[in-house]
């Protein structure tokens, strides 16, 4: 498997994997943790208030660290599921180059939509995600500039699923992807999408 982190386009200084530092990891497999123990919990007045002051004091601990988006750690962690991005499922990656991808991911009840199924706007954010990262690698980079999805069959929430993307065609700047969720053999979603290089001195 390519190493993920190997994006073309982006500065490679921007990445970041385990360089012996904090054990960012941890917390955020903690801040998951509470994203989707909160979401569950219907707790008594006593505890929701402990749970409170808690998380304000922890909000305190980390306020003064603040870096601006260059020096951030979150989203640029590649070895770790989601990139370290509390908002992205996290996912892991099995098989990577610069045409294809497999990774596996399970959903936590933050990510509950309704009766089980997990919210429709995960879904073109776990495609835009995976596609994004497959579509800049060993390539300039680039951006969405639209992204359909197809919502076949409800996604699970606390299941093993399975997302995979091709890179179909390169014409010029546009980069045309396609991607499927599967839960064992279902197939939930699947998308197509158009990414277009950026121009130098483009956002
Ligand atoms: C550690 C870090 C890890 C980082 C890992 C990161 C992984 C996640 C990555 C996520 C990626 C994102 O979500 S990016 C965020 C969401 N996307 C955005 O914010 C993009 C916003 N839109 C834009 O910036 C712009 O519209 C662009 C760059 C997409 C295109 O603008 P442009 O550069 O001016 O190009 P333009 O001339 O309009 O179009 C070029 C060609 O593409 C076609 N084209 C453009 N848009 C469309 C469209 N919607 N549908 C059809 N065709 C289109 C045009 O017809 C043209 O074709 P022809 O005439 O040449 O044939």
């Amino acid at each position: 498997m390519s190493e993920p982190g190997n994006i073309g386009g982006f500065r490679p200084r921007r990445y970041r994997t385990d360089g012996g530092g904090p054990d960012f990891g941890r917390m955020i497999e903690a801040l998951r943790r509470i994203q989707d123990g909160i979401t569950a919990a219907d707790a008594p007045e006593g505890v929701v208030t402990e749970v409170a002051d808690m998380l304000e004091k922890v909000a305190a601990a980390v306020e003064p660290y603040e870096v601006d988006e260059e020096g951030m750690i979150a989203g640029r962690r590649v070895d770790l599921p989601g990139r370290g991005q509390a908002l992205i499922p996290p996912l892991e990656y099995d098989e990577w180059d610069e045409d294809h991808v497999v990774a596996r991911c399970s959903m936590g009840r933050f990510y509950l939509g309704a009766n089980g199924a997990a919210h429709g706007g995960v879904i073109p954010l776990v495609f835009d995600e995976v596609l994004g990262r497959l579509a800049n690698t060993g390539r300039p980079v680039s951006r969405t500039a639209y992204l359909h999805v197809n919502f076949r069959a409800i996604t699970p929430i606390d299941a093993p699923l399975r997302v995979t993307g091709t890179v179909v065609r390169i014409e010029g700047r546009k980069r045309f992807l396609t991607a499927a969720l599967h839960h064992g053999d279902t197939l939930c979603a699947d998308g197509d999408a158009l990414f277009v290089a950026l121009n130098p001195g483009q956002p």
